[in-house]
């Protein structure tokens, strides 16, 4: 069986009604804070639950995610746009129902404007339009490209630390491209304590009302300091799968949750097509 073949057949064994692909991108003002972490976790959690998901690593120059994952990625979504490979290739099955779809860091994948390997490309993006969520680990900052990622996201969750550099720069990540979105969830990582981690939002929120105005930024959780998140890094495993009872993977089941709510309430009152091949497009439109 060929690769895109083994892909439609992985798609076809769903455990749940598939409602479009959901993006999520997850961001960071400053690097280093555990987005990538984070969103692997977060993939692997949804995953667990039943849910067709693929991690798409958006962040590829300071490679992560396959290293996180323990897999190796020899080729990413640039050598599809260059022609060099086909879209199925690049697909890794990490385990059941979770796949890493390795990107680059940025517009050079949609430098390559040839209209004929584009939309190849979407065609061959169908064999994932099973996938229920698409989480993007993007880059840290306020680049153009990381920008580009945000606005084809459906939803935005920033993860900051306590580091008061982190702070400021997650501040900066919500006034230059976060303005316009009515909604955008905070994800304070490495907190001592949930007290720590309302803080962080409170003193987020209080400058955002006053310099930015009308963005929702909501809580969608935090995640605690703890050696069980430093013990699967070096392990290179993922602490939602070694430590499902600890701190940090409750708190993220937690915050998966919230996520998952607010994605179904937001269904009801949209009748917006969703497909992992149209957020690529709607990415192309827009670099
Ligand atoms: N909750 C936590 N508890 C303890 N250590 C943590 C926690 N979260 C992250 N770390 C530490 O932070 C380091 C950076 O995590 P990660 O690579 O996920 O960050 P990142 O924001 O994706 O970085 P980059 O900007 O390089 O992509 C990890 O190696 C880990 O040691």
């Amino acid at each position: 069986m060929d690769q895109a073949s083994k892909l439609r057949d992985l798609m076809s064994k769903t455990t749940k009604p598939h409602k479009g692909t959901h993006t999520v991108a997850v961001t960071s003002g400053k690097g280093g804070v555990g987005k990538s972490t984070l969103s692997a976790n977060l993939a692997n959690i949804l995953a667990l639950n039943g849910y067709k998901v693929a991690l798409f690593d958006a962040d590829i120059g300071l490679a992560n995610l396959d290293v996180i994952l323990n897999v190796r990625a020899e080729q990413n979504l640039l050598n599809v746009m260059r022609g060099e490979c086909e879209f199925s290739d690049i697909v890794i099955n990490i385990k059941e129902n979770l796949f890493l779809v390795p990107g680059e860091s940025g517009a050079d994948i949609f430098k390559f404007n040839d209209k004929f390997l584009f939309d190849k490309f979407m065609n061959d993006a169908s064999v994932l339009e099973g996938i229920d969520y698409l989480i993007i680990d993007t880059g840290a900052g306020i680049g153009p490209a990381t920008q580009t990622f945000l606005d084809a996201s459906d939803e935005v969750i920033l993860v900051t630390t306590p580091d008061p550099a982190a702070i400021t720069d997650a501040y900066a990540v919500i006034k230059a491209s976060c303005a316009h979105r009515k909604r955008v969830f905070m994800l304070p990582n490495n907190v001592k304590s949930a007290q720590e981690a309302e803080r962080i939002f409170s003193t987020i929120a209080g400058v955002v009302r006053r310099n930015v105005g009308e963005v929702g930024l909501e809580m969608l959780g935090y995640v605690p300091n703890d050696k069980v998140v430093m013990r699967s890094i070096k392990s290179r495993t993922l602490f939602s799968d070694d430590a499902p009872n600890t701190e940090p993977s409750v708190c993220l089941k937690d915050a998966a949750s919230k996520l998952l709510y607010a994605v179904e309430q937001k269904m009801l009152d949209t009748s917006k097509e969703k497909s992992f091949a149209g957020f690529f497009k709607r990415l192309a439109e827009k670099f």
